[in-house]
């Protein structure tokens, strides 16, 4: 009798808003069709009696999640989870989150000219310091106020863009102080999916000259302006409409090497990072934020690219099962043999 080939079962825990925009039929479709079944985890019920799963794909947070997975993965070793809570929690903090870029070792060719870094910033966790202006006298005006925490919380997205020191006395701490630094309009956001690399424009903040600056007064507050009704974002029309066309994008291996750092230092295999070009420069990018399982169903062909990660991961994991499996096997007939 032929033998069944093996199908895989991937579990995933995600926010209700996450799970909408990211399981969409399509995705279930092309992953059933490559043998892999992608199943809800109900949260409801304790995660060590559903599955078994080969893989916990999960963007959920807090202590006691964190516990069902130790205890799930004690009793399935085997188990694949997508990604470490303890390499997403660096994300959860402004500034542990930028430090991954600092520590990069990327040895540039010598024809490349692009050089990257982050903006000039500083964290501000009271009041008082707030008020004290040696703690911001290095920065150089305007500059963007976010929020310490990043946790994924509507007000963690909110921010402020701050024109001179009037408008800090507005601000609530723990917050970071981000030099704002102009970038003509445009952002590229860099999604990676394991090896997988796609950098695409999306519309950001304008630059601010001098002249409006000296005209301008306080602050002015706004939340994720990269993130518009997320069907427009793949369309053609968006590119013509934000003129997004007429933007060159950085050269694809020098964002590629980034992308693939950050994956090694970070230890994360889902994630997408936002980058700008300073205009002064023109060759210098600045990498601003770093964000856990973004909002992939955005990007182009997000259906394959993603079964295809998956796909890896899972036959990976089982190939390897096997060659531990056979390599016990055989162990154990040594020792039998030398009894
Ligand atoms: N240093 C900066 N200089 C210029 N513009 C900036 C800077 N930092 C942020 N921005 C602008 O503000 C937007 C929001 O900032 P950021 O990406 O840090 O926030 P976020 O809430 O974490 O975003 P996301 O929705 O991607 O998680 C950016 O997309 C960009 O348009
Ligand atoms: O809302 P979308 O699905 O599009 O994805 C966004 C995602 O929201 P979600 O996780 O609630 O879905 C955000 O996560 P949190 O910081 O809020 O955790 C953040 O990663 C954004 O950068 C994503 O947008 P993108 O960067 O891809 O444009
Ligand atoms: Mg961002
Ligand atoms: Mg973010």
């Amino acid at each position: 009798m032929a033998e069944h080939p093996r199908r895989f079962s991937i579990g995933y825990a995600l926010a209700p808003k996450k799970q909408k925009s990211f399981i969409r039929e399509s995705l279930i479709n092309l992953s059933r069709d490559r043998l892999i079944d992608l199943i809800k985890i109900d949260t409801d019920i304790p995660l060590i009696d559903q599955g078994p799963f080969d893989c916990i794909l999960h963007k959920l947070y807090g202590d006691d999640w964190k516990k069902q997975l130790v205890d799930y993965k004690a009793k399935n070793p085997n188990v694949v989870v997508l990604d470490a809570p303890e390499s997403i929690e660096r994300l959860h903090n402004r500034i542990s989150m930028l430090q991954a870029v600092s520590e990069l070792k990327i040895v540039q060719n010598d024809r490349e000219t692009e050089t990257f870094g982050i903006p000039k910033q500083i964290v501000i966790y009271d009041a008082e310091t707030l008020r004290d202006h040696r703690s911001w006298d290095g920065l150089k005006f305007p500059v963007i106020a976010k929020p310490l925490v990043a946790d994924g919380s509507a007000k963690s997205h909110k921010m402020s863009l701050v024109y001179n020191h009037g408008g800090l006395s507005n601000l609530k701490p723990p917050i970071v102080l981000q030099e704002f630094v102009n970038h003509g309009g445009v952002i590229f956001k860099v999604y990676v999916v394991g090896e997988y690399v796609k950098c695409v424009k999306r519309k950001s903040l304008p630059d601010v000259s001098e002249e409006k600056l000296e005209s301008l007064g306080g602050l002015v507050t706004f939340s994720q302006v990269s993130n518009l009704a997320s069907n427009e974002k793949t369309d053609e029309k968006y590119y013509k409409k934000m003129h997004l066309d007429d933007c060159e994008m950085p050269p694809q291996e020098f964002i590629t090497d980034i992308a693939r750092g950050l994956r090694d230092v970070m230890k994360l295999n889902l994630f997408n990072f936002d980058v700008i070009r300073d205009t002064r420069l023109g060759n210098r990018y600045l990498v601003i934020d770093i964000n856990y399982f973004p909002g992939y169903a955005k990007m182009p062909s997000y259906e394959s690219v993603m079964t295809d990660f998956f796909w890896n991961v899972v036959a990976k994991n089982e190939r390897r099962e096997v060659a531990e499996n056979e390599e016990s096997g055989e162990r154990k007939l040594v020792d039998n043999i030398g009894c």
